[in-house]
Protein backbone atom coordinates (compact mmCIF):
# COMPACT_ATOMS: atom_id res chain seq x y z
CA UNK A 1 0.00 0.00 0.00
CA UNK A 2 2.81 2.25 0.70
CA UNK A 3 3.97 2.39 -3.30
CA UNK A 4 0.81 3.39 -4.12
CA UNK A 5 0.79 6.63 -1.45
CA UNK A 6 4.27 6.85 -2.55
CA UNK A 7 2.70 8.42 -5.77
CA UNK A 8 -0.74 9.53 -5.30
CA UNK A 9 -1.49 11.90 -2.24
CA UNK A 10 -5.16 13.23 -2.94
CA UNK A 11 -7.13 10.01 -1.68
CA UNK A 12 -10.30 10.84 0.72
CA UNK A 13 -10.15 8.02 3.51
CA UNK A 14 -12.95 6.20 1.88
CA UNK A 15 -10.18 5.50 -0.90
CA UNK A 16 -7.20 5.11 1.32
CA UNK A 17 -9.28 2.04 3.30
CA UNK A 18 -10.53 0.72 -0.16
CA UNK A 19 -7.31 0.28 -1.64
CA UNK A 20 -5.73 -0.45 2.01
CA UNK A 21 -8.77 -3.50 1.69
CA UNK A 22 -7.47 -5.02 -1.67
CA UNK A 23 -4.45 -6.80 -0.41
CA UNK A 24 -6.35 -8.90 2.12
CA UNK A 25 -9.47 -9.46 -0.52
CA UNK A 26 -7.24 -10.83 -2.96
CA UNK A 27 -5.47 -13.02 -1.06
CA UNK A 28 -8.80 -14.33 0.28
CA UNK A 29 -10.03 -14.46 -2.80
CA UNK A 30 -7.11 -16.09 -4.80
CA UNK A 31 -6.84 -18.60 -2.24
CA UNK A 32 -10.53 -19.99 -3.53
CA UNK A 33 -9.94 -19.22 -7.10
CA UNK A 34 -6.86 -18.77 -8.57
CA UNK A 35 -6.30 -15.54 -10.94
CA UNK A 36 -3.40 -14.45 -9.73
CA UNK A 37 0.12 -15.89 -9.52
CA UNK A 38 1.40 -16.80 -5.84
CA UNK A 39 4.66 -14.62 -6.71
CA UNK A 40 2.40 -12.05 -8.14
CA UNK A 41 0.25 -11.97 -5.23
CA UNK A 42 3.02 -10.85 -3.10
CA UNK A 43 3.85 -7.54 -5.08
CA UNK A 44 0.23 -7.24 -5.50
CA UNK A 45 0.09 -3.34 -5.27
CA UNK A 46 2.89 -2.70 -6.98
CA UNK A 47 2.59 -5.51 -9.78
CA UNK A 48 -1.23 -4.95 -10.17
CA UNK A 49 -2.26 -1.81 -8.43
CA UNK A 50 0.10 0.56 -8.95
CA UNK A 51 0.36 -0.44 -12.86
CA UNK A 52 -3.30 -0.38 -13.20
CA UNK A 53 -2.85 3.63 -11.87
CA UNK A 54 -0.18 4.30 -14.55
CA UNK A 55 -3.54 5.34 -16.63
CA UNK A 56 -4.47 7.46 -14.03
CA UNK A 57 -1.36 9.31 -13.98
CA UNK A 58 -1.54 10.02 -17.89
CA UNK A 59 -5.82 11.22 -17.52
CA UNK A 60 -7.85 12.20 -14.84
CA UNK A 61 -11.59 11.08 -16.15
CA UNK A 62 -13.90 13.31 -15.91
CA UNK A 63 -17.11 12.26 -13.55
CA UNK A 64 -19.57 10.16 -15.61
CA UNK A 65 -16.89 8.89 -18.06
CA UNK A 66 -18.04 5.49 -19.27
CA UNK A 67 -15.37 2.97 -19.83
CA UNK A 68 -14.85 -0.60 -20.72
CA UNK A 69 -12.28 -2.52 -19.20
CA UNK A 70 -11.64 -5.90 -21.54
CA UNK A 71 -9.98 -9.08 -20.42
CA UNK A 72 -10.49 -7.91 -16.90
CA UNK A 73 -9.17 -11.19 -15.64
CA UNK A 74 -8.81 -10.58 -11.85
CA UNK A 75 -10.08 -7.06 -12.14
CA UNK A 76 -7.25 -5.35 -13.42
CA UNK A 77 -7.08 -1.96 -14.56
CA UNK A 78 -10.81 -1.84 -13.97
CA UNK A 79 -10.80 -2.03 -9.76
CA UNK A 80 -8.14 -0.10 -8.77
CA UNK A 81 -9.19 2.55 -11.39
CA UNK A 82 -12.77 2.40 -10.17
CA UNK A 83 -11.54 3.21 -6.63
CA UNK A 84 -9.47 6.08 -7.99
CA UNK A 85 -12.71 7.37 -9.82
CA UNK A 86 -15.43 6.84 -7.85
CA UNK A 87 -18.13 8.91 -10.23
CA UNK A 88 -16.87 7.01 -13.68
CA UNK A 89 -19.00 4.04 -14.29
CA UNK A 90 -16.52 0.94 -15.47
CA UNK A 91 -17.95 -2.18 -16.88
CA UNK A 92 -15.61 -5.44 -16.50
CA UNK A 93 -15.80 -7.69 -19.20
CA UNK A 94 -14.22 -11.29 -19.15
CA UNK A 95 -14.57 -14.07 -21.23
CA UNK A 96 -13.73 -16.51 -18.02
CA UNK A 97 -16.49 -16.74 -15.87
CA UNK A 98 -15.09 -17.18 -12.93
CA UNK A 99 -12.14 -14.56 -12.99
CA UNK A 100 -15.32 -12.17 -12.65
CA UNK A 101 -16.63 -13.79 -9.48
CA UNK A 102 -13.23 -12.17 -8.23
CA UNK A 103 -13.80 -8.97 -9.65
CA UNK A 104 -17.58 -9.13 -8.21
CA UNK A 105 -16.21 -10.30 -4.95
CA UNK A 106 -13.67 -7.88 -4.55
CA UNK A 107 -15.44 -4.90 -5.79
CA UNK A 108 -18.56 -5.77 -2.90
CA UNK A 109 -15.64 -6.27 0.03
CA UNK A 110 -14.41 -2.51 -1.08
CA UNK A 111 -17.75 -1.53 -1.02
CA UNK A 112 -17.66 -0.34 -5.26
CA UNK A 113 -21.24 1.06 -6.76
CA UNK A 114 -19.67 2.22 -10.05
CA UNK A 115 -18.69 -1.21 -11.05
CA UNK A 116 -20.61 -3.51 -13.80
CA UNK A 117 -18.82 -6.96 -14.47
CA UNK A 118 -19.56 -9.03 -17.86
CA UNK A 119 -19.24 -12.55 -18.76
CA UNK A 120 -18.50 -12.31 -22.83
CA UNK A 121 -16.13 -11.93 -24.84
CA UNK A 122 -15.43 -8.39 -26.38
CA UNK A 123 -16.11 -8.78 -29.62
CA UNK A 124 -19.90 -10.21 -28.95
CA UNK A 125 -20.61 -7.12 -27.19
CA UNK A 126 -23.27 -4.86 -29.24
CA UNK A 127 -25.03 -1.48 -28.73
CA UNK A 128 -22.93 -0.47 -26.33
CA UNK A 129 -20.75 2.87 -26.53
CA UNK A 130 -17.97 4.02 -23.85
CA UNK A 131 -16.09 6.70 -23.73
CA UNK A 132 -12.85 4.61 -23.02
CA UNK A 133 -12.08 1.24 -23.64
CA UNK A 134 -8.85 0.33 -21.51
CA UNK A 135 -6.99 -3.34 -21.01
CA UNK A 136 -4.05 -4.58 -19.72
CA UNK A 137 -2.02 -7.68 -21.35
CA UNK A 138 -4.80 -9.22 -23.26
CA UNK A 139 -3.91 -9.03 -26.77
CA UNK A 140 -1.59 -7.88 -29.50
CA UNK A 141 -2.65 -4.28 -30.27
CA UNK A 142 -4.41 -5.13 -33.81
CA UNK A 143 -6.78 -7.38 -32.37
CA UNK A 144 -7.81 -5.27 -29.53
CA UNK A 145 -8.20 -2.37 -31.59
CA UNK A 146 -11.12 -4.66 -33.62
CA UNK A 147 -12.67 -5.61 -30.68
CA UNK A 148 -12.13 -2.33 -28.61
CA UNK A 149 -12.68 0.44 -32.01
CA UNK A 150 -16.80 -0.32 -32.08
CA UNK A 151 -17.51 -0.13 -28.60
CA UNK A 152 -16.04 3.57 -28.23
CA UNK A 153 -18.09 6.56 -28.70
CA UNK A 154 -16.32 9.21 -30.79
CA UNK A 155 -15.68 12.50 -28.33
CA UNK A 156 -13.03 14.86 -27.22
CA UNK A 157 -14.41 16.05 -23.64
CA UNK A 158 -11.34 14.79 -21.63
CA UNK A 159 -7.84 15.47 -21.69
CA UNK A 160 -6.95 12.53 -24.01
CA UNK A 161 -9.94 12.04 -26.93
CA UNK A 162 -12.07 8.84 -26.27
CA UNK A 163 -9.89 5.63 -27.57
CA UNK A 164 -8.19 2.36 -26.29
CA UNK A 165 -5.60 2.86 -23.39
CA UNK A 166 -3.70 -0.50 -23.11
CA UNK A 167 -1.01 -1.49 -20.95
CA UNK A 168 1.53 -3.47 -22.73
CA UNK A 169 5.37 -4.55 -21.89
CA UNK A 170 8.64 -5.62 -23.93
CA UNK A 171 9.27 -5.05 -27.58
CA UNK A 172 5.89 -3.33 -28.94
CA UNK A 173 7.70 -2.72 -32.85
CA UNK A 174 6.46 -5.53 -34.72
CA UNK A 175 3.27 -5.43 -32.66
CA UNK A 176 2.40 -2.04 -33.84
CA UNK A 177 3.43 -2.24 -37.45
CA UNK A 178 0.96 -5.27 -37.65
CA UNK A 179 -1.50 -2.61 -36.24
CA UNK A 180 -1.62 -0.22 -38.94
CA UNK A 181 -1.94 1.98 -36.04
CA UNK A 182 0.33 5.00 -34.49
CA UNK A 183 -0.49 5.06 -31.12
CA UNK A 184 0.57 7.74 -28.57
CA UNK A 185 3.15 5.87 -26.30
CA UNK A 186 4.17 6.62 -22.62
CA UNK A 187 6.63 4.83 -21.17
CA UNK A 188 5.92 4.09 -17.50
CA UNK A 189 9.09 4.11 -16.36
CA UNK A 190 8.54 7.81 -16.62
CA UNK A 191 5.61 8.02 -14.03
CA UNK A 192 6.94 4.92 -11.82
CA UNK A 193 10.48 4.45 -10.71
CA UNK A 194 10.30 0.76 -10.10
CA UNK A 195 12.22 -1.91 -11.87
CA UNK A 196 9.06 -3.05 -12.86
CA UNK A 197 8.36 -0.55 -15.17
CA UNK A 198 11.05 -0.93 -16.94
CA UNK A 199 9.83 -1.62 -20.66
CA UNK A 200 6.44 -0.76 -19.74
CA UNK A 201 4.30 1.15 -21.85
CA UNK A 202 0.87 2.95 -21.98
CA UNK A 203 -0.97 3.28 -25.39
CA UNK A 204 -3.57 5.36 -26.72
CA UNK A 205 -4.90 5.12 -29.96
CA UNK A 206 -8.08 7.95 -30.60
CA UNK A 207 -10.90 6.33 -31.67
C1 LIG B 1 -3.33 -12.29 -19.20
S1 LIG B 1 -4.95 -12.03 -18.62
C2 LIG B 1 -4.87 -10.37 -18.07
C3 LIG B 1 -5.91 -10.06 -17.05
C4 LIG B 1 -5.91 -8.62 -16.52
N1 LIG B 1 -6.20 -7.67 -17.56
C5 LIG B 1 -4.58 -8.29 -15.87
O1 LIG B 1 -3.82 -7.49 -16.44
O2 LIG B 1 -4.27 -8.84 -14.79
C6 LIG B 1 -5.90 -11.92 -20.10
C7 LIG B 1 -7.41 -11.97 -19.84
O3 LIG B 1 -8.10 -11.63 -21.03
C8 LIG B 1 -9.24 -12.45 -21.15
N2 LIG B 1 -9.61 -12.44 -22.57
C9 LIG B 1 -8.87 -12.87 -23.62
N3 LIG B 1 -9.52 -12.66 -24.78
C10 LIG B 1 -10.72 -12.06 -24.45
C11 LIG B 1 -11.84 -11.60 -25.21
N4 LIG B 1 -11.87 -11.71 -26.55
N5 LIG B 1 -12.87 -11.02 -24.55
C12 LIG B 1 -12.85 -10.93 -23.20
N6 LIG B 1 -11.83 -11.36 -22.43
C13 LIG B 1 -10.77 -11.92 -23.04
C14 LIG B 1 -8.78 -13.78 -20.60
O4 LIG B 1 -9.85 -14.58 -20.17
C15 LIG B 1 -7.91 -13.34 -19.43
O5 LIG B 1 -8.62 -13.24 -18.24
Amino acid sequence: MDIILKYFSDFTETQTKQFAALGELYSDWNSKINVISRKDIEGLYEKHVLHSLSIAAVIEFKPGTQIIDIGTGGGFPGIPLAIMFPEVQFHLVDSIAKKLKVVQGVADGVGLTNVTVQHTRAEEIKNRKFDFVVSRAVAPLKELWTWGKPLIKKGNTQELPNGLICLKGGDLAQEIFESGLRPRMVPIDQIFKEEYFKEKFLLHVTA
